[in-house]
């Protein structure tokens, strides 16, 4: 019998799995593929810890499987020791569907396992849990959420003591755990009453509300200089971020903040949106509506779990979208003019970007003498910098950001924080306008001071098992055959992450790169372009990254759309 089947027939026959879950189970008793797709593996730490439909089975989120994990991580906090585990485990959870019921299910595994559980009593923003790990000396943290995926999905982002999302070596500990849990039996559980009454179970909000906004309020650098008169559209998309970020932004005195009626409220199923991912312009459709209503010059939309934000701005009438490297760069170039100003850049400052983020952030943090480090795909890694920092005090952390809309400003924070990022934005913004300038011209200005930067990220959804296959034979390929030459773009160098090895192409000498492994490839050109491949660690895509550099736009949108025809026209000929 297939590893699946076996897999099915065990939940159907175990006495721990409920009635309806059987049901469910029981209703495609004769669908094999879809017993194959739900039950051919256990579903993986990727990059931002579990990650996957909402359904029974193996490979899907469901009690069972947020019940196992919960029991492998209790496992491993418990081995680090007793005073460890005493310090006890922070939970938040967002708007998606049964999103709280895993969350107080994560709860009651801990306390039944002497952990005590802060868990978190509505739903709150991924960054707050980030903050209440380190506000209760925590030795861990859960957030339930899939983030910017798709309504069908659900997710468990699991935090380590610092307050940033676990690295591999936590996560293959947890997963060994895991491989050790034959049975729903072996996991233990609590009631709420009595985990309650044992001080294992304590439902927590206003007060860590209270000092996180504080924290947040405290990266403002300008606040009192500035005309804050500046119209500000926001949507929460039906997720985390509507009480923060309206707080934050009405404490610090802009009044102009209109929300997007429809996507206020909480809401898992996103009633107006297909994809509740801030990236997809889609998004915007209703805060584009509001802005014209209102004359809104600033758009501003956060994820779900309110970790990730897009921007869009009003620039000669038009309304035009930032992508995440151009919000990226404005906000470089925004916090370290402002604190040059003002003689606050620490010593040793440095900025932390990943392998696929544009190099348009290095060149300006270069021109203020910080330097830019580039890591490894998803805040975990980028916040491992501030998290040594605290141990070494070598270097000063000043911000982190991604091409993927994330954002995090200052340490009080181990992930990346759209709540602090979007005062910082509609900061920036205000400041500018008094000069007469929308942040498209500020970026045109940094255009014409540091050449003409463009870039896009292309992802190919490729679903179930067949996808996967598919996406593993087009980095297969790749990895043997590429391109030398791209319209008049030569090619340099070649990176391959999952051997660690960087290959001059002239020379075809190797050498050995100072990252770890993952499964990714990067190709650097003579004029400054580049491309990189890589599967996503969250949804079933492998995502193309394209970036070109010239003197002119012109020119530089021209190289991109050679790039990104070329690259495109080959991974689709892989079958
Ligand atoms: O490209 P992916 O693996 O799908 O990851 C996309 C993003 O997912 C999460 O939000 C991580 O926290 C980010 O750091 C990452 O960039």
């Amino acid at each position: 019998m297939e590893l699946y089947m076996k897999n099915y027939e065990k939940w159907v026959n175990d006495s721990f799995i409920d009635e309806k879950t059987k049901k469910e189970l029981e209703e495609i008793k004769d669908n094999k593929s879809e017993i194959e797709d739900r039950f051919y593996q256990d579903l993986e730490f990727g990059t931002a810890g579990l990650r996957g439909k909402i359904g029974a089975g193996t490979n899907r989120m469901n009690e069972y499987v947020i019940a196992r994990a919960t029991q492998a991580f209790a496992n491993v906090i418990n081995k680090h020791g007793e005073d460890f585990a005493k310090r006890g485990i922070a939970i938040a959870y967002d708007c998606r569907l049964f999103s709280p019921e895993f969350a107080k299910q994560t709860a009651l595994v801990m306390a039944a396992n002497g952990i005590k559980a802060y868990l978190f009593e509505s739903l709150r923003p991924t960054p707050e849990l980030s903050y209440a790990v380190r506000y209760y000396n925590c030795s861990a943290g859960v957030n339930i959420t899939a983030s910017h995926n798709p309504k069908d999905y659900n997710g468990y982002k699991a935090y380590w003591q610092e307050g940033s999302q676990i690295k591999s070596d936590i996560a293959n500990m947890i997963l060994e755990e895991i491989s050790k849990i034959e049975s729903f039996s072996e996991v233990s559980i609590m009631g709420e009453n009595e985990a309650l009454k044992k001080g294992l179970l304590e439902y927590i909000g206003k007060e860590v509300d209270d000092s996180y906004i504080n924290e947040v309020k405290g990266v403002s650098i300008r606040d009192k200089e500035l005309d804050k008169s500046i119209k500000i559209i926001y949507t929460p998309l039906n997720g985390a971020g509507n009480i923060p970020v309206r707080r934050v932004l009405s404490e610090m005195g802009y009044e102009n903040v209109f929300v997007v009626k429809e996507q206020e409220q909480p809401d898992g199923t996103f009633p107006t949106i297909e994809y509740p991912n801030p990236e997809d312009l889609k998004a915007f459709e209703y805060a584009e509506k509001l802005a014209d209503e209102v004359d809104g010059e600033l758009l501003i939309a956060t994820d779900p779990d309110c970790d990730r934000l897009a921007v869009q701005i009003r620039h000669n009438g038009k309304i035009t979208p930032l992508n995440g490297n151009q919000t990226g760069v404005i906000l470089i170039n925004y916090i370290l003019s402002s604190l040059k100003e003002k003689n606050r850049i620490p010593e040793n400052p440095v900025i932390v970007k990943s392998i696929v983020t544009g190099d348009m952030g290095t060149a300006i943090a270069k021109d203020y003498g910080v330097e830019m480090i580039n890591v490894l795909t998803g805040f975990k890694n980028i916040c491992a910098l501030p998290n040594e920092y605290d141990k070494t005090k070598e270097k000063n952390f000043i911000m982190g950001y991604e091409e993927s809309i994330g954002y995090a400003i200052g340490t009080f924070v181990r992930d990346k924080d759209a709540v602090s990022a979007s005062l910082m934005l509609a900061e920036a913004a205000a400041f500018y306008k008094a000069q007469n300038k929308t942040l498209i011209d500020v970026l045109n200005d940094l255009f014409e001071k540091y050449g003409y930067y463009q870039e896009n990220t292309i992802s190919l959804v490729l679903e179930g098992i067949e996808g996967q296959k598919r996406i593993k034979r087009m980095m297969e390929q790749y990895r043997e055959k590429y391109p030398n030459n791209i319209g008049s773009s030569n090619l340099m160098k070649k990176i391959d992450y999952e051997i660690q090895i960087s290959t001059d192409i002239s020379s075809g000498k190797e050498s050995k790169i100072d990252i770890e492994k993952t499964d990714a490839l990067k190709f650097l050109f003579d004029d400054g372009c580049w491309y990189a491949l890589r599967p996503s660690g969250t949804e079933p895509k492998i995502k193309l990254y394209v970036y070109s550099k010239a003197n002119t736009l012109e020119l530089a949108q021209e190289k991109l759309k050679e790039f990104e025809k070329d690259v495109l026209e080959k991974l689709h000929s892989i079958e």
